[in-house]
């Protein structure tokens, strides 16, 4: 609005034939025109400051579901996105769930350090999000263990998932301070149903296959379905 008054009384004064008071005479038009004039800086900068500010929540609310290790999301976003997708549900199928744990990680930092370790953990990243889909979601809950919701995926097909990963990682050389190591990783594998909202009990779920595949020797994919999940302890 002070931009269309400032051009209004500019063009009144500049191409008006007959201008209503020249720039100088003291009147409350003219009063009002050098006070909208001075003010300009501070709109600007206003201006500025808001447009500053609503930059910084944005990258402060991207930030804070990032993990800044791996760059993949951390707890807080992947709570989110599965809320997410399990209410969409109803429409888009049932929903993977894959729980992913590196296999014997404390002898990898044991080895290399905890940076190595830290390599490590970006190199299995890599390597899971080479084979997801676009819409795949992928974070880290934990020290070395990985949650990965692949939306429209019945067991069958997440287990197949789960498996691909697994196999891809086993026989996926990584190169550490010059020496090439090997690492497995231990998959649980849950679904959840259309129409289930429960994010804390499919996880439960994936929790217990993921503890049936450490039992039952690691680099294995266990779904919630398999028997020896029933067997063992919740977790
Ligand atoms: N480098 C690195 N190591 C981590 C990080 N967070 C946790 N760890 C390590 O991961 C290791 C996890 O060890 P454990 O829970 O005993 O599991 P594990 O040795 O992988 O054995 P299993 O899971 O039973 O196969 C510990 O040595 C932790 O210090 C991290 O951010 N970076």
């Amino acid at each position: 609005m002070a931009i269309a008054l400032l051009a209004w009384r500019n063009g009144m004064l500049w191409l008006g034939s007959d201008p209503p008071d020249r720039i100088g005479t003291p009147s409350a038009t003219n009063v009002f025109y050098v006070l909208l004039a001075g003010m300009q800086p501070l709109f600007a900068s206003l201006g500025f400051l808001l447009l500053y500010n609503e930059t910084l929540q944005r990258e402060l609310h991207t930030l804070a579901r990032v993990d800044p290790l791996t760059g993949v999301a951390n707890r807080l976003a992947l709570g989110e996105a599965a809320e997410r997708l399990l209410g969409a549900g109803m429409w888009r199928g049932s929903l993977g769930v894959l729980l992913l744990d590196a296999d014997h990680f404390k002898s990898v930092n044991d080895r290399y350090g905890h940076e190595g370790g830290d390599r490590v953990l970006l190199e299995l990243v890599t390597c899971i999000r080479r084979i997801l889909r676009a819409d795949d979601v992928v974070g880290r809950i934990g020290g070395e263990e990985f949650v990965v919701l692949s939306p429209g995926t019945g067991l069958r097909a997440a287990f197949a998932l789960g498996e691909r990963i697994r196999a891809v990682v086993e026989r996926t050389p990584l190169q550490i301070d010059g020496e090439t190591m090997r690492l497995t990783v231990s998959v649980g594998v849950a679904v959840a149903a259309p129409g289930e909202r429960d994010v804390a009990a499919v996880l439960k779920r994936a929790d217990a296959a993921l503890y049936a595949a450490k039992r039952a020797g690691r680099n294995r994919v266990m779904s919630a379905d398999d028997a020896d999940v029933a067997e063992a302890p919740a977790v």
